[in-house]
């Protein structure tokens, strides 16, 4: 079987990571927050409101790291270098303009998004290990370039870059600047936590799983990507924005490549899959490394960075023994929140003009694909009406898949048409082809693991709703959600697996997950389901349960196509079968002219049956 998807270096490196508690108890955020923003109200000593002010600076960093590595399984370790552009773009403004800093925040961010879109698309196509190495490329290249042109004082940097001031509030002071940094981290904090539950946020969350499955229900992956690497940058921006401001200097050191490192590892540390994950591992590497300043001179008997030693054998450790960071630990302690169910009485999503029952829906041409010299799939024709179900069958190796593969768009023909509805839509990306309504399973199941089986249910309804990233983070998009979700649990109760709504989707035996899968194409609004060995690893009585459900579509006048092995599965609920044998067309029939042929028998059913 043709497989696209690899591992993410992130899910490698870091192993996978729970669901993104977006919701925990509804007032445990809100108290930390507000107890947070109290801090310096307190008769605490200056020297920790600056520690903390670090901890809120680093944490941002650490935000855009979350959404970045933890949830979309892109390594990064350049984000110094927009916290870089960020903190030099507003020094350098502020001292030789005289322009406002608020001003110079939005011409920063407007640099560090210009800055991002150029990497962005440059450098996010690349997969595996290439895009961790291209983040270290261009972080040396930044550092490089801000400590080596004159007009940023080189390695000196710019000294007295002045003070925020708002409406002739002051904000020089470590107190008054603390307000300022943990008030935008908390603003970043929620802004995530928003997106995250929400049609972006689970488009996002799909893509450490690969990109085959989204793009199959018509999320622009590449899109997506980019998006997490704009916010992570701006992110980092504001921090630079901040840390120009609270410092009153800038020079290169602070967005090194080491520093970049330093972020990751912050955020590894404080479990990066979590958002709360930034605030736990900035806060311990800046105790840590304050308290090791102290003591390592002490013991070693000289000065000297020695606590990075120290820091690598706590990477090495965490990574074995908590790979999902000390948040783990704290959020065992924290009651979980049950989403609860608002969507009651929600307005149906739009649904497309379905084909009326015998048009002819899909007209498979003379497809072919070579991989080098072998012929996969030999110009193989065959059809499907409407409100019929086909069975495409073969041995092992026949090029089923690949057939499968190169009508779902999965695969690049090399040759002939798919014809859908009237339309050729060969050589159309798969996301398009989902939008003229075909929506597919996967013969190895895939699905967000960490998701809840609802959520990964409403990743089918992605092209049915619209709300995008702004609207997640003001919260606008609650009606369309409530919608999205009544439509997957209709699915899943259309299948018979409402009951299960609320569990992840990695805890579900394969059966389940197969009809889980089911249920999310459904929830597309297909016009077209196909179904890559749907029965393949069920039990006798898993698979009796899917032949129920598949008939039933069928009686609702659904239209289906399905790859399958099993004889007996197929026999008993397809109209017609086609029949492959070495890439190439052996036969079109029904079930019964198929048995009887000796040219099957001899090729597949021979020793079965
Ligand atoms: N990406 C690829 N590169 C090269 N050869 C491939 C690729 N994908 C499939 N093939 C080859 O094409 C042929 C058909 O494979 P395909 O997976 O479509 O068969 P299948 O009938 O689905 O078999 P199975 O039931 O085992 O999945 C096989 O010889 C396979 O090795």
């Amino acid at each position: 079987m043709y497989q696209k998807d690899s591992p993410t270096v992130a899910t490698m490196m870091f192993g996978r990571r729970r669901a993104i508690e977006a919701l925990r108890s509804p007032w445990l955020m809100p108290a930390f927050i507000v107890l947070m923003m109290l801090v310096p109200l307190l008769p605490i000593p200056e020297f920790w409101i600056t520690q903390l002010n670090y901890i809120g600076l680093y944490a941002q960093v650490g935000l855009g790291l979350v959404l970045l590595t933890g949830v979309s399984g892109l390594t990064s370790f350049g984000q110094a270098a927009f916290v870089g552009v960020g903190a030099y773009t507003t020094a350098y403004l502020t001292l030789n303009t005289g322009l406002s800093p608020f001003i110079t925040l939005f011409i920063g961010q407007a640099l560090v998004v210009l800055v991002a879109i150029v990497l962005g698309f440059l450098t996010l196509r690349m997969s595996g290990h290439y895009l961790p190495l291209a983040t270290l490329a261009w972080a040396l290249s930044l550092n490089y370039t801000m400590a080596n042109m004159e007009s940023l004082g080189k390695y000196d940097g710019l000294l007295g870059v002045p003070a925020i001031n708002l409406f002739g509030l002051s904000f020089a002071d470590g107190r008054a600047m603390y307000v300022l940094i943990w008030g935008a981290a908390f603003i970043s904090a929620v802004s995530v936590l928003h997106l995250l539950n929400s049609r972006s946020g689970r488009a996002i969350r799909s893509l450490k799983s690969g990109i085959t499955m989204a793009e199959a229900m018509g999320i622009s992956t590449f899109q997506y990507k980019l998006l997490a690497f704009v916010l992570a940058a701006m992110m980092a921006g504001m921090s630079g924005w901040l840390f120009a401001h609270f410092q009153r200097t800038v020079n290169p050191s602070p967005f090194s490549l080491a520093k970049g490192i330093e972020y990751l590892f912050m955020a590894v540390l404080g479990g990066i899959g979590h958002v709360w994950g930034a605030f736990a591992g900035s806060g311990a590497v800046k105790i840590i490394e304050d308290q090791l300043q102290v003591l390592l001179p002490k013991l070693i008997g000289t000065s000297g960075n020695f606590e990075i030693i120290v820091f690598g054998l706590i990477l090495i450790g965490v990574l074995k023994y908590a790979p999902e960071g000390l948040w783990s630990f704290v959020e065992r302690w924290v009651p979980a929140f049950q989403r609860e169910r608002d969507w009651g009485g929600a307005k149906p999503l739009p649904s497309r003009d379905k084909p009326a029952r015998g048009e002819l829906l899909l007209d498979v041409q003379q497809v072919r694909k070579e991989f080098g010299g072998l012929v996969a799939v030999n110009d193989v024709s065959f059809s499907i009406r409407a409100g019929d179900i086909m069975g495409l069958l073969g041995p092992n190796g026949a090029g089923k898949s690949t057939t499968f593969n190169l009508i779902t768009g999965v695969l690049g023909l090399t040759s002939g048409a798919v014809m859908f509805r009237g339309q050729n839509v060969a050589g159309l990306p798969s996301r398009e082809i989902a939008k003229r309504g075909m929506s597919r399973t996967f013969q190895h199941v895939k699905m967000i693991a960490e998701m809840t089986v609802l959520e990964n249910v409403a990743l089918g309804g992605y092209l049915r709703t619209q709300a995008g990233p702004v609207q997640a983070v003001l919260r606008l998009d609650r009606e369309e959600e409530r919608r999205l979700f009544a439509e997957a649990e209709r699915q899943l109760r259309r299948i018979g697996m409402a009951h299960q709504m609320n569990e992840l989707a990695g805890n579900l035996a394969l059966g389940p997950q197969r009809l889980m899968e089911i249920a999310r194409a459904l929830c597309t609004d297909p016009a077209l389901l196909l179904l890559d060995e749907p029965a393949a690893g069920l039990r006798l009585k898993e698979k009796q349960a899917l032949a129920e459900v598949l008939r039933q579509l069928k009686q609702e006048g659904l239209s289906i196509m399905l790859v399958e092995h099993d004889m007996d599965f197929v026999m008993g609920l397809v109209d017609h079968i086609t029949v492959m044998e070495f890439g190439t067309k052996l036969m079109s029939g029904t079930p019964a002219e198929v048995q009887a042929s000796p040219e099957v028998r001899a090729a597949y059913l021979g020793t079965e049956h």
